[in-house]
C-alpha cells in the first residue's frame, strides 16, 4: 500500500484529512438518498391509509379488505415513524474475490424498485447484516471493512473504520469486541433514566444469543452490566421480524421485576420499530389487578413456595362439604333431607371428574338434585308421576332459592379472589389448608401481613387459584363456537380477495397468503377489534404467548414460574439473569434448580462475560464482594477503565453530609444522572432528605435498583444492606454495579470487610 498522510498504516482514513472529508460527504451523499427514500415510503403509505379511511360502507367482506389494508399502513407508518434517528449505522465492504455489493445496514430495509428490489439498506435482522456484527480479523467471513457511521439527525457526524484483515487480528481484541470505537463511544454516553438500543454495537457473543432459534428454553447467564437486558429486548425484535408469521398472532410476552424497570427499557423495542410487545411485571399478569401492594420479605417468600400450590388445592377441597350429618331444606312447606351419604357419592363423583372446582360443580349439582327429585316425587306419590312430572319437579327445585342456598353451602361458587381473601383472613381456613405444609410461623407471616392492596406474590396463587376453580362459561363458549364457524367461511373468501388485489399488500410487507391461513385470519379478524396481540393478551389470563422472555429471572419465585409456564406452554422461553444477584428470598440458587420440575434437563445455558456498564476500577471492588458470596463465581470483565477510583468516607450524621455529596456528584457526572441506594429502613428518610426536585437524582433501595445504571451511584449504610437480609451479599454485589462511571460509598456504621480499601 502506497503511504498517503490521509491513511493510517492499515489503511484507514486519518480524520481531518481532504480524503477523510471527501469520505464524509460521499457517505452523506448515500444517506441522504436514504431518508428521501424513507420520506417517499412514508408519504405513499399515509397515501395509502388515507384511500383506505375514505372508503365507507360496503360489503362484508369490503369492510374486512378496509380493516386488513388500515392495520397494514398504519403498522408500517409507525415502522417508518420509529427509525428516523440513526436510520443507517454500518457499512460493509467485501473483499474482491467475494463479488459481493458494498451492503449498508440500519434499522430496517429499504429497496430500490426501480432496479429489480435491489437493497439500499438492510434490516440489521437479515441474515446478511450478521458479519457486521460477527466478522473479526481472524475470521472476517469476506469482509474487507467495516465501517461505523456516526449521525446526528439526518447529518454524517463521522465514521470509525476497521480493516479486517490479519494484520489487524492480535490488536485489541483480547475481549473480541467489534467496532471498539463505537462502542466505547456508546457506553461513555451520558444516561438520560431511559434505555437505549444497542444495534450499531451488538458484540458477537451477544449476536449469538439475539439470532438463535426460537423454540426451546434458552437461559443468558451474565453477570451485572453485561448487557443481558439488551440482548433479550433486541432477540425479541429479531425474533417478531424473522418469526413475524408464529408470533404476531401469539405476541411476545417481555416479564421484567417492576415499574420502574419496566419504564427504563420501555422505549428500546419501539426505537426498533416493535410495538407488539406486552412488557409486564408477574403482578400485572393477572387481568384487572395492577398487583402492587407491599408486604413483609417473610410472606413473600412464604407465598412463592411451591406447596403453596397444594395449600391452594386443599383450599378448595375444603370448600366442597358434606353435611354434618343432614342438611334440612324447606321446600314447599315440607322439609327435604340431604344426608352426608348421598353428598359424598357426589362430591366424589364431581372430584373424580378431574374439573376445575366451578365446572365440577355442575356434576355436583346435578346429583343433588336428583336425589332431591325422588325425595319430592316419592312424597307425591312416586306411582302417579310420569317422567315429565318428575322433570318438571326437578326444574322447579333447580329454580327455587332455598335449595340454590343450601347447594351453595355445600359446593359454593368461588373466585380467585374470594378465596384466597378468606384463606388469609381467617385463622382455621389457613391452618385447615396447610396442614403440615407450613409452620406456625409461616401461616402468622402470611396473616399478619395482610393489606388492602393486592401483592405481586398475591398475583401467582390467584392465578393459580383461578386455575383450580376455573370459569363455568359453557353458554359463552357455545356462542364464541358458532362466531367461529362464520367467521372462518368468511375469511376463506376474503383471503381469496386479497390475494388477488397487489395494492393492498405492500412488497415490503409480508404477502398475506405467507402468514396467515383461513384460521389464523379468522382468529385475527375476531380480533381486529382495534386491539393488537399483546393488548388482547394482557386482557385474557389464558393467553397463551409465542415467545416468553424473562428479565432478572433468578428473582421469581417457585409460584411466578408455575404461573410463567402456563403462558408458556410450547416452551418458548429467553431467560436471562444472574444468579449471583439473586435478592429474593425465594429466588433462585440455581437455573437446574428453576427449571427441572418444567423441562427437566432440556434447557440450553448460554453465558455473557464482559461488563459494558460498570468500569474496571469498580469492578475490581464488586468482584471482592463477589468472591465473598461464592469463591467459584467469576465476575464479568469489563471493557473499560475510567481511571477514576471508587471513594468512601464516613458519615456520624447523614443529613448534614448527604445532600453535599450528592451535589458532588451531580457536578461530577456533569448532567448525567445520580443514583441514592439505601437500606430500605432509611429510604423514606433519605428522601426527605433530599427533597429538592431534580429529575437526575434517585434515591431507590437496591431491590428498585436491580436492572437499572446511572452515570454516578452513592451508596449509604452498606453495613445495613449486607445485614438487612439473607441475602445482603447479593443486594451489595448488585449497589455496587449500577454505576457507569462513579461510585461513592457513605459509612454511616460498622466497616464491611469486602470494601476495605476504598480511598
Ligand atoms: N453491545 C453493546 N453496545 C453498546 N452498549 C451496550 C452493549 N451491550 C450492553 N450495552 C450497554 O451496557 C449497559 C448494561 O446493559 P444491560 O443493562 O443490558 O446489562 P445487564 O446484563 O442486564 O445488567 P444487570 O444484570 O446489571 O441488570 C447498558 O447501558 C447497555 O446499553
Amino acid at each position: 500500500m502506497s503511504v498517503s498522510p490521509d491513511r493510517e498504516t492499515d489503511g484507514t482514513l486519518v480524520d481531518g484529512t481532504p480524503e477523510h472529508a471527501a469520505e464524509l460527504a460521499r457517505e452523506q451523499a448515500y444517506v441522504t438518498t436514504l431518508y428521501v427514500k424513507l420520506d417517499a415510503e412514508r408519504v405513499e403509505a399515509q397515501r395509502r391509509l388515507d384511500v383506505t379511511l375514505k372508503q365507507t360502507g360496503g360489503t362484508p367482506q369490503a369492510r374486512t379488505e378496509r380493516d386488513v389494508a388500515t392495520t397494514l399502513y398504519s403498522d408500517r407508518l409507525a415502522q417508518l415513524g420509529s427509525v428516523e434517528q440513526g436510520l443507517c449505522f454500518g457499512r460493509l465492504d467485501f473483499l474482491p474475490e467475494q463479488d459481493e455489493e458494498t451492503t449498508y445496514i440500519g434499522r430496517l430495509g429499504l429497496f430500490d424498485e426501480d432496479d429489480e428490489y435491489r437493497p439500499l439498506l438492510v434490516d440489521w435482522r437479515a441474515p446478511v447484516a450478521r458479519p457486521f456484527y460477527l466478522a473479526t480479523a481472524a475470521s472476517p467471513d469476506g469482509v474487507r471493512r467495516r465501517r461505523h457511521l456516526r449521525s446526528l439527525t439526518r447529518k454524517v457526524t463521522g465514521f470509525d473504520d476497521e480493516v479486517l484483515d490479519l494484520s489487524a487480528a492480535d490488536q485489541g481484541q483480547d475481549l473480541g469486541l467489534a467496532g471498539e470505537a463505537a462502542l466505547l463511544a456508546a457506553l461513555e454516553r451520558r444516561r438520560t433514566g431511559e434505555m437505549s438500543d444497542i444495534v450499531a454495537t451488538i458484540q458477537a457473543e451477544q449476536d449469538r444469543i439475539i439470532r438463535a432459534p426460537l423454540g426451546g428454553v434458552m437461559v443468558v447467564q451474565g453477570g451485572p452490566g453485561t448487557g443481558k437486558t439488551a440482548v433479550a429486548l433486541h432477540r425479541a425484535a429479531y425474533l417478531l421480524y424473522t418469526h413475524r408469521q408464529q408470533l404476531t398472532t401469539r405476541g411476545v410476552l417481555v416479564v421484567g421485576p417492576n415499574s420502574t424497570f419496566l419504564r427504563y427499557i420501555g422505549q428500546v423495542l419501539p426505537s426498533l420499530g416493535e410495538t407488539g410487545v406486552l412488557l409486564a411485571t408477574v403482578g400485572q399478569l393477572y387481568p384487572g389487578l395492577d398487583a402492587d401492594g407491599v408486604e413483609s420479605r417473610e410472606a413473600a417468600e412464604v407465598k412463592g413456595r411451591p406447596v403453596m400450590a397444594d395449600v391452594l388445592a386443599n383450599a378448595v377441597r375444603d370448600r366442597q362439604r358434606v353435611p354434618e350429618p343432614v342438611l334440612e331444606i324447606e321446600y314447599e312447606r315440607d322439609l327435604l333431607k340431604l344426608d352426608r351419604k348421598t353428598c359424598a357419592e357426589a362430591r366424589t363423583r364431581a372430584r373424580r371428574s378431574r374439573r376445575p372446582h366451578n365446572l365440577a360443580r355442575r356434576l355436583f349439582v346435578s346429583d343433588v338434585l336428583d336425589a332431591l327429585t325422588r325425595q319430592a316425587a316419592r312424597k307425591l306419590g312416586e306411582d302417579l308421576l310420569d317422567a315429565q312430572d318428575v322433570q318438571d319437579i326437578r326444574a322447579e327445585l333447580a329454580a327455587d332459592k332455598g335449595i340454590a342456598a343450601a347447594v351453595d353451602s355445600l359446593w359454593p361458587k368461588l373466585t380467585p379472589e374470594g378465596l384466597l381473601d378468606d384463606l388469609f383472613a381467617e385463622r382455621e381456613r389457613l391452618r385447615s389448608a396447610a396442614g403440615k405444609l407450613l409452620s406456625e410461623a409461616d401461616r402468622t407471616h402470611l396473616e399478619s401481613g395482610r393489606e388492602a392492596h393486592w401483592t405481586p406474590a398475591d398475583v401467582p396463587l390467584l392465578d393459580e387459584l383461578a386455575e383450580l376453580l376455573g370459569e363455568d362459561d359453557t353458554d359463552e363458549r357455545a356462542e364464541r363456537r358458532r362466531r367461529d364457524r362464520v367467521e372462518r367461511a368468511y375469511a376463506e373468501g376474503v383471503l381469496d380477495i386479497l390475494e388477488q388485489d397487489d395494492e393492498i399488500v405492500d412488497e415490503e410487507l409480508l404477502r398475506v397468503s405467507d402468514v396467515l391461513d383461513a384460521e389464523l385470519f379468522a382468529e385475527r379478524q375476531q380480533a381486529r377489534s382495534e386491539l393488537t396481540a399483546a393488548q388482547r393478551a394482557a386482557q385474557d389470563r389464558t393467553w397463551t404467548f409465542g415467545h416468553v422472555i424473562v428479565d432478572e429471572a433468578q428473582e421469581l419465585s417457585a409460584m411466578d414460574w408455575r404461573l410463567l409456564m402456563r403462558r408458556s406452554p410450547n416452551r418458548s422461553m429467553t431467560l436471562v439473569g444472574d444468579v449471583a444477584q439473586t435478592g429474593a428470598a425465594g429466588g433462585a440458587r440455581t437455573w437446574d434448580e428453576v427449571l427441572s420440575p418444567y423441562v427437566d434437563d432440556r434447557w440450553k445455558l448460554e453465558q455473557l462475560t464482559v461488563n459494558y456498564r460498570t468500569p474496571a476500577e469498580i469492578m475490581a471492588v464488586a468482584a471482592r464482594v463477589l468472591a465473598e458470596l461464592d469463591v467459584d463465581l467469576k465476575a464479568p470483565t469489563s471493557v473499560r477503565e475510567t481511571g477514576f477510583r471508587p471513594w468512601a468516607a464516613p458519615s456520624a450524621d447523614l443529613a448534614a453530609d448527604l445532600p453535599g455529596f450528592v451535589a458532588g456528584e451531580l457536578s461530577a457526572v456533569d448532567g448525567g444522572t445520580v443514583a441514592v441506594l439505601t437500606p430500605a429502613a432509611r429510604a423514606e428518610e433519605i428522601r426527605e432528605l433530599l427533597a429538592a426536585d431534580d429529575e437526575r437524582v434517585s434515591v431507590l433501595t437496591v431491590e428498585r435498583a436491580k436492572g437499572l445504571e446511572f452515570d454516578s451511584v452513592l451508596l449509604v449504610a452498606p453495613d445495613e444492606i449486607t445485614g438487612g437480609s439473607p441475602r445482603g451479599l447479593n443486594d451489595l454485589y448488585v449497589a455496587l454495579t449500577r454505576a457507569t462511571r462513579r461510585l461513592g460509598v457513605v459509612q454511616t456504621g460498622d466497616a464491611v470487610p469486602a470494601l476495605d480499601g476504598l480511598g
